[in-house]
This record gives C-alpha cells, structure tokens and sequence, in this order.
C-alpha cells in the first residue's frame, strides 16, 4: 500500500517537473501562463458567471496542454533527428499548428465572454454609445 502511494507521489513529481520544465525552457508558455492570469484578473474584475469561469478556465486549460505536449514533441523531434529532415520538420510544424488551433479558439471564446463585459464597462464609465 505505501509502495502505491509512493509511485502515485513520484508520478505527480515527475508531471510537476515536466510543467516546470516546459515553463522554465519555453518564451511561448511564459507567455500563455502571463495571459491566463490576466485573463484569470479580469474575470475576478467584471465578476463573471460560473458558466464563464468553467469556459474560461477550459480554454487555459486547452492552450496550456496543447503547448505542453507541443514542447514534448520538439524534444522527441530533437532526440529522434536532430539533423534536418522533413519529416522532423512536418512533425514540429503540426504540433505548432495544434497549439495555434488552442489559441484562436481560446481568443474568440475570451472575446464572446469580456466583450460585453469590456462594452458595458466603457458605457458606464466614459458613456460610450455601444450594445452587444
Ligand atoms: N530537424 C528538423 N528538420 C526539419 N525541419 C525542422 C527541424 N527542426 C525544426 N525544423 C523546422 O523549424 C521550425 C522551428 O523549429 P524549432 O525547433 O526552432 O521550434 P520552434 O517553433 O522555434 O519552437 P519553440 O520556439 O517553441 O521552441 C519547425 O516548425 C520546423 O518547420
């Protein structure tokens, strides 16, 4: 039973590592993570709804993963054929495409949840003529 538990333990060390790794070693996971708090601060800020917060937080949740497993790939890519090849390229450029995919989808979901929130705001404030 505690041998169970100590590789339960060790497989979440080792994720967490992996996270920390992706985080340390990626410019383009520093850059999702940034985004996510921002995101995470307006939703506190406008007060959404829980329906919005589970979108919100999925979409993280997507863009995160997606460029995870993308820096998993690039490290395969980069073990199996470090040296040039098309097929090495195909597979850096697919996981790429993945990640893009994860992103727009991210953005039109952030922009159909705060666009309204942002669009009252400005109505309130500077008395800007706008509905949604
Ligand atoms: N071994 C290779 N063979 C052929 N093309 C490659 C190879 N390595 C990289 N490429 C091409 O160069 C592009 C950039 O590869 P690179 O490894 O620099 O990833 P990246 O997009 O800069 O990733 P990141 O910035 O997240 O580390 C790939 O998408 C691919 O088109």
């Amino acid at each position: 039973m505690r041998t169970y538990f100590k590789k339960r333990y060790n497989s979440f060390k080792f994720a967490f590592q992996g996270l920390v790794s992706a985080v340390r070693s990626e410019p383009h996971m520093r850059l999702h993570l940034l985004s996510a708090v921002g995101v995470a601060a307006a939703g506190f800020a406008f007060g959404i709804t829980k329906t919005e917060w589970c979108l919100v937080v999925g979409c993280i949740g997507l863009v995160v993963t997606a460029e995870v497993l993308n820096t998993a790939i690039e490290t395969v890519v980069n073990l199996v054929s470090p040296e040039f090849h098309p097929l090495a390229g195909r597979a850096k450029d697919l996981a790429a495409a993945a990640v893009l995919i994860a992103a727009i989808a991210a953005a039109i979901v952030g922009l159909i949840v705060f666009l309204p929130y942002v669009l009252s705001f400005a109505e309130l404030y500077f008395g800007a003529e706008t509905t949604v």
